[in-house]
């Protein structure tokens, strides 16, 4: 369970978000969709305890995160972009420091079977493209087996056919009644496998269900936003 109480988050003057007051349980997909610069980063920085909240607080499963630190981030996988990944380590690396970290269960060797990664596993990260990157994060949030993971918009530099596989892999992670919040602004995608959307609009923040045309709701908050030109 995530729940906000009261939330305020700001940069000094300048508000991300007033006042948020919401909960989500497990064995959920959430999408989180605003346009750049709207604040989706640093809610889910705020999330991980790496953003201190102006105002009000997050709990994660009743933990908070200033008293009770170490049981708050043994709840929670989060890498902010593959720039966060050891240039000079490989997939393989990453995956097996992991799996010990989190005292995971979870076997490296069939994330990257899944996900494909057998001709690049002993490269090192410096030497691979976005997309390889991308890979390498998504298969570290899997074998962590953490109860909630937040990222960052994971699937930018995937083709479609990679795309298949890591929705089907957060759908088996979901399965095993995790909880998954990501930023993207993929909105179809985001309508494949969400179960929930979380708009920021405003300094608000809008849930909806996936049953409505995200498209359509994304259109009547934020086109008429749009800057005219000259
Ligand atoms: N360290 C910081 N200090 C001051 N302002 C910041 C800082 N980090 C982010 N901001 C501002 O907060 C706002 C939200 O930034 P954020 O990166 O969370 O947006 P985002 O929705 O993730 O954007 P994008 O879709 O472009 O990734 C932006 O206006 C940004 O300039």
């Amino acid at each position: 369970m995530i729940e906000f109480m009261d939330l305020k988050i700001s940069f000094g003057k300048k508000i991300i978000v007033k006042e948020m007051n919401d909960q989500f349980s497990e064995n959920k997909i959430i999408g989180l969709v605003a346009p750049n610069g709207t604040g989706k980063t640093t809610l889910l920085r705020t999330l991980a305890g790496i953003k201190k909240p102006a105002d009000g607080y997050v709990k994660i499963n009743g933990l908070d995160f200033y008293s009770e630190r170490e049981e708050y981030l043994k709840q929670i996988f989060f890498l902010e972009n593959s720039d966060q990944l050891y240039a000079n380590l490989t997939a393989q690396d990453h995956f097996n420091f992991t799996k010990c970290a989190w005292h995971s269960s979870v076997d490296p060797n069939a994330i990257i079977r899944m996900l494909k990664m057998d001709s690049y596993k002993n490269i090192p990260i410096r030497k691979l493209s976005l997309g390889m990157k991308q890979h390498v994060l998504i298969g570290m949030y899997a074998i962590s087996d953490a109860p909630i993971l937040l990222l960052d918009e994971p699937m930018n530099g995937l083709d479609p056919t990679s795309l298949r596989i890591v929705n089907n892999l957060l759908r088996s992670i979901k399965e095993n009644g995790k909880t998954i919040i990501f930023s993207s602004h993929d909105l179809t995608n985001v309508h494949t496998i969400c179960d929930e959307v979380l708009f920021l609009h405003a300094q608000k923040v809008i849930i909806v269900g996936n049953t409505l045309d995200i498209q359509q709701s994304y259109d009547e908050l934020y086109l008429s936003e749009d800057v005219i030109l000259p």
